[in-house]
């Protein structure tokens, strides 16, 4: 479970990305966060790793707090959450059984994992991992010369290789082509489904909130201005989330053509 109290951020510059937000996910639920450029989507999905500092509040995760963690504690708060980023965040040119690794190195000292020397059951959870997102025959190949569907695959599979209760992930599949981001979001889904791990996703497109997710969540200004089930986010509530009415931009289907 999440739960952020009376959260806020004030960038160093004065610029307020969160302004009191309240907010509890239950684990296994798939949210999606929507809103403008701008609205804070980036800025709620780092604040819960704390990637980035909130200014005011408390965020909980699992009952512990993030914000108040140190040291340790906050390593094993984190070993928890898996992020995935619009850029994947691989290490380029390393092999892709590597890439998926990454994803225990807070289970080893940093010695071990600098020297790259990951247990058995590591490797075997790697590969199981590849194999749940359909890429196990790419795990020699350097990450690099895959494609950005199979960048963005690997990088779920170093979340599930983590063992990660939670999965951040912020725009997705922004870099990717429509049919690509279909498969990205189906995998998305697939593991939310199978293992009940929360997935919070910030998404650019409305339609695809709709698809995927059972709750929506808009912010505009850094607050929560929507709240609940997809039946009800229907276009006039996100013309409320915008501001304006929905364009064409925020429809993939649309986007597409
Ligand atoms: N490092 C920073 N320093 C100052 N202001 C920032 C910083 N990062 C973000 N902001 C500002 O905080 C607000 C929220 O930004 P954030 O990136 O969270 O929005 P977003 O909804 O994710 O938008 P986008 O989809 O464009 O990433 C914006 O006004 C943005 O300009």
């Amino acid at each position: 479970m999440i739960e952020i109290r009376n959260a806020s951020k004030t960038y160093a510059n004065g610029t307020k990305g969160l302004n009191h937000i309240n907010l509890t996910i239950g684990q296994g639920e798939f949210v999606a966060v929507v809103g403008l450029s701008g609205a804070g989507k980036s800025t709620l999905l780092r604040s819960m790793n704390r990637l980035h500092d909130i200014t005011e509040g408390e965020i909980l995760i699992g009952g512990k707090s993030i914000t108040a963690a140190k040291g340790k504690q906050l390593r094993m708060i984190r070993r928890d959450i898996g992020m995935i980023f619009q850029s994947f965040n691989l290490l380029k040119r390393t092999s892709v059984l590597r890439n998926v690794l990454a994803g225990r190195v807070g289970y080893h000292s940093t010695l071990r994992t600098v020297l790259g020397q990951f247990p058995k059951q590591d490797v075997e959870l790697a590969f199981r991992a590849l194999d749940r997102v359909n890429i196990a025959e790419k795990a020699y190949v350097r990450a690099d010369e895959l494609s950005g569907g199979q960048q963005q695959r690997v990088a779920i599979a170093r979340v599930l290789a983590q063992e990660a209760k939670i999965i951040l992930a912020d725009e997705p599949v922004a870099s990717l082509d429509p049919l690509t981001t279909k498969q990205v979001m189906d995998d998305l889904k697939r593991i939310n489904q199978e293992s009940g791990i929360t997935t919070i996703v910030n998404l650019h497109f409305i339609d695809l909130a709709r698809q995927y997710a059972t709750r929506i969540i808009g912010l505009r200004a850094g607050g929560i201005v929507f709240d609940g089930p997809v039946s009800e986010a229907t276009d006039e509530r996100f013309a409320e989330i915008y501001g304006r009415p929905i364009g064409k931009e925020e429809m993939l289907e649309e986007a597409a053509v």
